[in-house]
């Protein structure tokens, strides 16, 4: 068994990754963090974990400890994975971090972004993007994972067919992007109360948004250029979710829109191309880790749209970890992560 670590475990991606590890038949989880929950049993806090983790509870980080563990999931808000990952490196734990700390090469702009100091920047050398779509190879070899983040995955898997082919002007690329509550964290704020949330839509970081340089980032890589993006999340009042519309200009004949799609994501085994017409729906992807893409051309005009939902809880964040840590240790990619989507 691969014995593994996760840090900030009370938080929504902490405890989507011990549902999924439960149903993983190669991993056992030995240690999870809690500063606030210190002590408490994992199953009181999470009841549906009951049975599952029966003599597993939270405690305080211990570096002593976590190095114990072959892999260390990494559940926290930025700047934490800065602070720990070398020395768990260092004794040769592998790391898989979902906070943003290691997903930006460029290290100013990480600062500029986050509002402080890149803390780990000796790492970043070590770090591979977790996009298994694109890095499948180096996540094989790494010691340390960078999960891409939540709208970045809807975004980056819908449009990298058409930068890759080459199709579409880079330099005007639109994604409109709904999310769910769950991807602010668990942490009481003003805007996922009930009262805010419920019966109501709104845009936010329409001026600029953390993850508009690591979209960027990953477009301009399939794009082998620059990219020009308008990026515009909204927060929406649904627990789980997010629903990508992605719009690009045509600036050649793409032959087949529907069997670029199909073909670049042939042997993907979380990538679903819906047949050509389909509105792919966020609820069709709920608890599944699996992105779910549909791209229509109206009218036959020059404007493609993309339309891109996933989880945010599992492909845009635990699901995709475990995917990375599949990957990282040879075992079979489906591993804990081939259950179908809840429905209704
Ligand atoms: N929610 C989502 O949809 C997605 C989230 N992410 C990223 O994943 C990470 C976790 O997100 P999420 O689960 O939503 O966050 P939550 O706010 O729900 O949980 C954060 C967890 O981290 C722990 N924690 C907080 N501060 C520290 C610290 N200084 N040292 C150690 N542990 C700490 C908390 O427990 P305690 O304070 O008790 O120690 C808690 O368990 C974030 O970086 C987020 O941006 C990425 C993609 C999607
Ligand atoms: C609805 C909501 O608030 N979503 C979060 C993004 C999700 C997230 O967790 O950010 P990382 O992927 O960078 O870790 C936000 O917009 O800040």
């Amino acid at each position: 068994m691969i014995k593994v670590g996760i840090v900030g475990g009370t938080g929504y991606t902490g405890v989507e990754l011990l549902r999924l590890l439960a149903r993983h038949p190669n991993v056992a989880v030995e240690a999870i963090t809690s500063r606030s929950e210190a002590g408490m049993a994992v199953s009181e806090l999470y009841p549906n974990l009951r049975g599952h983790y029966d003599d597993l509870a939270f405690s305080e980080p211990d570096a002593d400890r976590l190095a114990r563990c072959d892999a260390v999931f990494f559940a926290t808000p930025h700047g934490v994975a800065h602070a720990l990952a070398g020395e768990l490196l260092d004794k040769g734990t592998r790391v898989i971090d979902l906070s943003a700390d290691f997903r930006l090469r460029d290290t100013e702009e990480w600062a500029h972004w986050y509002g402080q100091p890149h803390g780990a920047p000796q790492l970043l050398d070590d770090a591979i993007y977790g996009l298994p779509e694109v890095n499948r190879e180096q996540i094989r070899q790494a010691r340390l994972i960078a999960v891409p983040g939540c709208y970045p995955t809807a975004v980056q898997l819908g449009l990298l067919p058409l930068l890759e082919a080459g199709v579409i002007d880079a330099d005007r690329i639109i994604a409109d992007c709904k999310s769910g509550v769950t991807g602010a964290g668990r942490g009481a704020k003003v805007p996922s109360l009930l009262a805010e949330a419920s019966e109501s839509m709104k845009a936010y970081g329409a001026s600029g948004h953390r993850h508009l340089p690591e979209i960027r980032q990953g477009l301009a890589d399939a794009a082998k250029g620059p990219v020009g993006l308008t990026f515009v999340p909204h927060l929406t009042p649904m627990i789980r979710g997010i629903h990508a519309t992605l719009y690009g200009r045509l600036t050649t004949d793409p032959g087949d829109l529907q069997a670029l799609f199909e073909r670049r994501f042939a042997s993907e085994p979380f990538v679903d191309v819906m047949p050509a017409g389909s509105h792919p729906e966020t609820r069709s992807v709920k608890g599944a880790n699996l992105c779910r893409l549909a791209v229509h051309r109206p009218g036959d005009g020059d404007t493609v749209v993309v339309l891109s939902v996933i989880d945010n809880l599992v492909k845009g964040a635990s699901g995709q970890a475990v995917h990375n840590l599949n990957l990282m240790f040879d075992l079979d990619e489906l591993a804990g992560l081939d259950a179908p989507a809840i429905m209704p």
